[in-house]
């Protein structure tokens, strides 16, 4: 099966080739760990799940190693210990069981590995001493930092010139910076802050060298993908490439780059700053269920800007109630090679949703079993969520067919069509042909009313 992906650095949808069939390498940017993760930071975990299952499908789950960090080291990571006054360990601890909990509540499977970035600090110190060894680097002030004069292709990621970047973005000016585009690679630290020693005086790592380290650690010089959401394009990854180019010459670091379009609020980006955000867990604890968080996420295109509304989660929670009835007691089948052929031509989600849609109404349950699976849909792991809320609606079913066998002797409907406009006001769809009653819970299926009239 030909995997298809949008490269950001060829600005092309190419064809995937693997440096190593065997291992199958990708590292994903994770989070700042000092908050909850907010519903947009959702959005890149599944959808880089979902890559990281059809690899294992198509490469064998032996053969694909995925990096997700976590960057335990952060200004703002200090703030919220010194406004809380609670210790940085502390937060962020209980953070990354939080995230944990909460990513796999949307049925994200757990990366193979997990670097914390303070673990690290020796590659980056290495890392550090080399880049200046080798003149991409300077130290000033107990500051080290990366000269992007130094590094010729800077900003070919985001096609962007130095002097666009330095417009659009806010570039802090210092006295020791020689450019003002030049950035951190480490930093000194105060009395009561987290530090390491280093040749440069006690201090913390800038945020980008983090990635650099642990991909390069973890992955090598080369690896395959890496991603992110696109808000880390510039300069985050920027910065990342600039590194790890210059430090291993050799090298090609991430040959294929994806980037996630955001989650918007009224066409802006969900983001802690802006304030405009709910938690992964805020919708938990409202009752609804990871799983339809992630259906919500793959109906749209990861490039594509989409918005959380009340109407999609109605949907996607009826739909899912009906493929979970549907499935249920049915083991899957192979997976069907229309939704794989979906997802590898550039992660058609929404495609693949298409075929889990047909798949249904032609009553194919063991395919849509396996299809909805391989999205990470309908497993096990996230099957309880419809725990206390399902109805069984067999006892339903018999009463509606009772009614009919009685209709036709009678010849009186009113008792079926009563029936009927009670199971279709609570979002039941009803099919009745010659060889008997079905019912699903359709669009809305509000299994509360239907419990109500007994
Ligand atoms: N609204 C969003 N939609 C999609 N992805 C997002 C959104 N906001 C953040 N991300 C992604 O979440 C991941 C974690 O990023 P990080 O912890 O830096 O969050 P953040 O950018 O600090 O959040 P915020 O911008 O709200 O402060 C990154 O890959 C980032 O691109
Ligand atoms: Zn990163």
């Amino acid at each position: 099966m030909d995997i298809r992906l949008t490269n950001t650095k060829t600005r092309k949808k190419d064809l995937f080739t693997p440096l190593d069939p065997q291992n199958v390498r990708m590292y994903v940017c994770g989070p700042t760990v000092y908050d909850r993760a907010h519903l947009g930071n959702a959005r890149p975990v599944i959808v880089f799940d979902l890559l990281f299952r059809l690899l294992r499908h198509v490469y064998g789950e032996a053969h694909v190693t995925y990096v997700r960090n976590f960057t335990d080291v952060d200004d703002k990571i200090n703030a919220r210990a010194a406004e809380s006054g609670r210790s940085i360990g502390e937060i962020t601890e209980e953070t990354i069981g939080w995230y944990l909990d909460d990513m796999r509540a949307v049925g994200a499977l757990d990366p193979d590995e997990m670097p914390r970035a303070t673990r690290y600090i020796g590659e980056m110190v290495a890392m550090i001493e080399g880049l200046i060894e080798s003149g991409h680097a300077y130290a000033a002030e107990g500051h080290v930092l990366f000269s992007v004069e130094s590094y010729e292709r800077y900003g070919a990621l985001s096609g962007r010139s130095v002097e666009d970047m330095i417009a659009g973005a806010r570039v802090e000016v210092a006295p020791y910076k020689r450019n003002p585009m030049d950035f951190v690679l480490w930093k000194p630290s105060s009395e009561g802050l987290p530090g390491w020693d280093s040749p440069w005086g006690r201090g913390r790592p800038g945020w980008h060298i983090e990635c650099s380290a642990m991909a390069g650690a973890l992955l090598g010089e080369s690896f395959d993908i890496h991603g992110g959401g696109n808000d880390l394009m510039f300069p985050h990854h920027e910065n990342e490439i600039a590194q790890s180019a210059c430090a291993h010459p050799e090298g090609e670091f991430a040959r294929v780059w994806l980037h996630n379009e955001m989650l918007q609020v009224e066409g802006k980006k969900m983001s802690k700053s802006l304030g405009n955000f709910f938690t992964v867990r805020d919708l938990l604890d409202q009752g609804v269920p990871g799983e339809v968080m992630r259906f919500v996420m793959l109906s749209i295109h990861y490039r594509k800007p989409m918005d959380w509304t009340e109407k999609k989660r109605g949907e996607a929670e009826a739909t899912l109630r009906k493929w979970r009835a549907l499935t249920e007691g049915v083991a899957p089948g192979p997976v069907p090679e229309a939704v794989v052929a979906a997802l590898a031509d550039d992660l058609n989600s929404a495609g693949a949703l298409t075929e889990l849609h047909r798949l249904a109404a032609e009553g194919d349950a063991a395919g849509l079993r396996a299809g909805a699976e391989i999205m990470g849909l309908l497993t096990d792991t996230l099957g309880d969520w419809a725990g206390g809320e399902t109805v069984d609606l067999s006892e339903w079913e018999t009463r509606l067919a009772t009614a009919r066998a009685q209709a036709m002797e009678s010849k009186d409907f009113t008792q079926v069509d009563r029936l009927k406009s009670v199971l279709m006001a609570a979002g039941v769809e009803v099919r009745m042909s010659k060889d008997g009653v079905t019912l699903l819970p359709g669009p809305g299926f509000d299994p509360a009313s239907l419990e109500a009239l007994g």
